[in-house]
């Protein structure tokens, strides 16, 4: 996806439902929509400038989507208490034959402030590649 911050704290972020993304005959897969969701509320917490990690996420699936089509999602900060990052988010379909005002999801979202150390324990795991143990192919085993 592709990110444009407008004005105050929120995000713009163009996906395109790929065939590769299919769930139902000829209709992107609600899981790509929950992702594409959790990116674009993701991406306004940033403009914070702490890090923060998805604590909840809801989703509305209020339309099907089909194939083929470019999709817009706006993501906003509603408001903040302690870590707490309260953000709303919604998508239109802006390119293909389904294209229009109406809006074919939305989504809210909690995100937690989180400190550097969090990732700290999963360092060895970074890319799907543990450090330190043996692997497949390793003329040691
Ligand atoms: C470009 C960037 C895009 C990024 C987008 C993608 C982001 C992701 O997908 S991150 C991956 C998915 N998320 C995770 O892996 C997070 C896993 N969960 C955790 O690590 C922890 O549960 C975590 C950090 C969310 C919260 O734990 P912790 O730091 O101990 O917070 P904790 O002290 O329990 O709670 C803090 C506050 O949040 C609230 N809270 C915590 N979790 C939740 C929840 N799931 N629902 C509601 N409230 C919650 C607590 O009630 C508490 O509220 P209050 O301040 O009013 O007392």
């Amino acid at each position: 996806m592709h990110f444009t911050a407008t004005e105050g704290i929120e995000v713009v972020g163009r996906l395109t439902a790929e065939s590769r993304y299919q769930g139902g005959p000829g209709v992107i897969h609600g899981g790509i929509l929950t992702t594409a969701f959790d990116e674009t509320q993701g991406m306004a917490c940033m403009l914070l400038g702490t890090a923060v990690v998805t604590g909840h996420l809801q989703i509305d699936f209020a339309r099907p989507i089909p194939l083929g089509s470019v999709l817009e999602f706006r993501a906003r900060i509603d408001g903040m208490i302690r870590r707490k990052v309260y953000t709303s988010s919604e998508v239109r379909i802006v390119e293909g034959a389904a294209a229009s005002d109406e809006i074919v999801a939305t989504s809210r979202g909690l995100f937690l402030k989180i400190k550097p150390e969090h990732f700290t324990p999963m360092q060895e795991f970074v890319d799907g590649q543990p450090t330190g143990l043996p692997t497949f192919g390793d003329s040691t085993l």
